[in-house]
């Protein structure tokens, strides 16, 4: 699961991904060791158990902070959004590529409306624009790839009696689109189960569809320290309206503050509302920071970069973090770990899906689980929930 970061030119992009993936985690202890200079790790950052259990965990592939647990997250910076992306336009593929991989995407937009389509400096450009912009380069992307060759693909969909949903989502699963996806859009659209019969229209209608399930899009109005109350509510309204999340964010403040989180000189939680100072700095970075304090933390709450992540995690993927545990009293691992690991699983997700993901072999045994804050035994469709700890009862290989 790839979060991707995407914006036109100059809107802060970069700063956003350079700050959310500034995580002082040794990323070598994760499965997802840094491959491309464009990714990074970032974290989720959720109520831990512990806090309201009082434990104190040790945790093996996660990090845990004053009651929280910082998940890592895999984060892609899908650069090269220019008006004609879809067809390979700026940076050519590279583009489409990092799109491929990416589950949820974080639309960055320059929230002051002084970047222009092309990304370049100007007075006013409606920054509402932008989100249309997004929608209209995936979906003409999507639209491309199924076009192709599409009255010969329909035709055998139809004369070889393939059923509809699979073969789309077999041309599609190169950008991941599953069997779900393909009927969830069908439906939605309310297409003719006779796919010679969908029109050009029909086809883009479907495309929208599936980009909706298939890279849903968080807004990062950014640059909110230099927008005005008014443009930034226009932005979050108009958001709203076209079913977006939109959370203002100055990407450029969370950098800072991540930085002299780093060197020592304050103690940040990312997503929190203020820092505290543990060492003096010069009177230049002190001033830095106390802008910072007045004119983001104090006006937003926080620099809104935290809760863009964990929103894209747990609102748009629709993520919950399970604790699976070998002793439900203690709550530890077979070496007497305190809830060591977490996992993220869509909600929806039941202890059988949560043993596979523990392991293969362990899902194949998967007998039955048990919930371990009520210590009652728990069937196969049970839903697990936000924070779940949970045993998994297997048989012996
Ligand atoms: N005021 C303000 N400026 C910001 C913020 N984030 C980024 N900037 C500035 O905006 C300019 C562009 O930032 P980048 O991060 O390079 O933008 P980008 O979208 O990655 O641009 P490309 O690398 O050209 O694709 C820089 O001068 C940043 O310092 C912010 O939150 N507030």
């Amino acid at each position: 699961m790839e979060i991707g970061v995407v914006g036109k030119p100059n809107v802060g992009k970069s700063t956003f991904f350079s700050a959310a993936t500034l995580v002082d985690v040794d990323i070598a202890n994760y499965p997802f060791t840094t491959i491309d200079a464009n990714v990074g790790v970032t974290y989720a950052i959720a109520e831990h158990p512990c806090k309201e259990l009082g434990c104190q965990p040790n945790p093996q592939n996660y990090e845990y902070r004053d009651g929280k647990a910082l998940i890592p997250i895999k984060m892609i910076d899908v650069a090269g959004l220019v008006p004609g992306a879809h067809e390979g336009r700026g940076l050519g593929n590279k583009f489409l590529d990092d799109l491929r991989m990416a589950s949820a995407l974080i639309h960055v937009i320059d929230a002051t409306g002084r970047t222009d389509a092309e990304g370049q400096p100007t007075d006013y450009h409606d920054p509402v624009e932008d989100i249309e912009f997004l929608e209209r380069e995936i979906d003409y992307w999507i639209y491309g790839i199924l076009k192709k060759g599409w009255e010969k693909f329909a035709k055998r969909i139809k004369l070889q009696h393939m059923k509809l949903e699979q073969a789309i989502a077999d041309h599609l699963s190169g950008i991941g689109v599953t069997e779900e996806d393909v009927w969830e859009a069908v439906h939605k659209v309310g297409l003719p189960s006779d796919p010679t019969k969908w029109s050009d229209e029909d086809l883009l209608a479907f495309v929208r569809e599936l980009r909706k399930t298939n890279k849903p899009i968080i807004i990062a109005a950014n640059k909110a320290d230099a927008a005005t109350d008014e443009g930034i509510k226009r932005l979050v309204e108009e958001g709203k309206k076209r079913g977006y999340i939109v959370i203002p964010t100055s990407a450029a403040a969370e950098l800072t503050l991540r930085k002299a989180a780093k060197a020592g000189f304050i103690d940040y939680v990312p997503g929190s509302s203020d820092f505290k100072i543990l060492k003096p700095m010069s009177p230049k970075q002190e001033k830095a920071l106390m802008l910072i304090k007045e004119k983001v933390l104090d006006r937003f709450g926080s620099t809104g970069v935290q809760e863009v992540i964990n929103r894209a995690v747990f609102e748009l993927l629709n993520l919950i973090p399970v604790y699976p545990v070998q002793d439900e009293n203690k709550l530890t691992d077979q070496f007497g770990n305190v809830l060591p690991h977490v996992y993220l699983l869509p909600k929806g997700s039941t202890p059988r899906d949560l043993a596979y993901k523990v392991h293969t072999d362990l899902g194949k045994t998967f007998l039955y689980a048990v919930n371990a804050r009520t210590k009652r035994r728990v069937g196969e469709d049970y839903e697990l929930q936000f924070n779940d700890i949970i045993k998994i009862v297997a048989t012996a290989k």
